[in-house]
């Protein structure tokens, strides 16, 4: 919790006002932040400082797994999260490639799953990772990566937390996973606990122990309208200790993720938080 305080405090000490075309807002923008999450003691890194939908964010991470492309197949796991995305953005809704309501077109889990190869077919980068790493193996590739520039202009957004490297000390797995830009109220409230998840996750399915899980972040801002909220009212609160993750132990294996698993499969034990914040959204 004291890194992400830490990370907010240096964008308005030290940040730089910049203009974003897509959103038509300022933002207050640092470069380079290095956060990391401690997976083996069980640190959840869930906001305290105020409450978090944690179970918003599992889903979407949940909805990349199962390779999911429309912003209804998350609402019914239980993230409302791709709907502005999906739905508002004038660019997209204009867009030749969109495939009516709710399609988010090819972004995120649909390039992890099924990355289209020039020649025909397609790669599932999950599924190698995952059959690798339950055999041992760490061939020095275990990368997961959604950043497809050939096919940006077939999604609504462009993915922001883009790869994921999985790597095997003995059987302890750790991850490090890359954001290219980070919305740090609302987005990174969100990335944190997927990363973390990301770890426990594949650790669980794949018979190894969770290391630790490291989270290099390049553009961290706060929009202009979202500052206020963050200096003075999130930021003047104290933190409360980290909270636990409890995952069903009865998930073994990627298709156990895609077929049954539903939010009720996780648990927080010990979450104690201050009052919620409604952050603005820039679509
Ligand atoms: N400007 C922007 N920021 C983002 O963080 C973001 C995007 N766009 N577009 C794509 C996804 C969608 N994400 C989102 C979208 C909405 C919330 C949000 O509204 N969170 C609320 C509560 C949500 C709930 O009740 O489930 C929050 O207070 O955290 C968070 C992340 C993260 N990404
Ligand atoms: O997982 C996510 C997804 C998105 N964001 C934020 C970061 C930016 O504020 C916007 C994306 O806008 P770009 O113009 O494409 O950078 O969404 C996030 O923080 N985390």
């Amino acid at each position: 919790m004291k890194q992400y305080l830490d990370l907010c405090q240096r964008i308005i000490d030290e940040g730089h006002w910049v203009e974003n075309k897509r959103t038509g807002k300022r933002c207050l923008t640092v470069i380079d932040a290095d956060l990391e999450y401690n997976v083996a003691a069980n640190e959840f890194p869930l906001i305290t400082t105020r409450k978090s939908f944690y179970k918003a964010a599992i889903a979407e991470f949940l909805g990349y797994i199962r390779g999911y492309d429309n912003a209804a197949d998350f609402r019914k796991l239980g993230a409302k999260t791709w709907d502005a995305n999906a739905n508002e953005n004038a660019a997209w809704l204009a867009n030749e490639h969109r495939k009516g309501s709710d399609d988010m077109g090819r972004v995120y889990g649909v390039q992890g799953r099924s990355w289209a190869k020039p020649d025909g077919g397609s790669v599932d980068q999950l599924r190698k990772i995952v059959d690798n790493l339950k055999n041992g193996i760490d061939d020095r590739g275990e990368i997961l990566s959604f950043y497809n520039p050939g096919e940006f202009h077939m999604g609504c957004l462009r993915p922001c937390m883009h790869t994921h490297t999985f790597s095997l000390l003995g059987d302890t797995l750790y991850l490090t996973s890359y954001q290219r830009s980070c919305d740090v109220p609302l987005g990174l409230n969100f990335n944190q606990v997927q990363v973390f998840f990301f770890l426990a996750i594949m650790a669980q399915i794949t018979g190894n122990k969770p290391g630790k899980a490291y989270h290099k972040i390049v553009n961290a801002h706060i929009y202009e309208d979202q500052l206020p909220l963050m200096r003075d009212v999130q930021l003047k609160r104290e933190p409360f200790p980290s909270p636990k993750l409890i995952i069903n132990p009865a998930i073994k294996s990627l298709e156990d993720l895609e077929t049954w698993v539903t939010m009720d499969d996780f648990q927080v034990e010990g979450y104690q938080h201050h009052e919620p914040i409604a952050y603005p959204f820039s679509v």
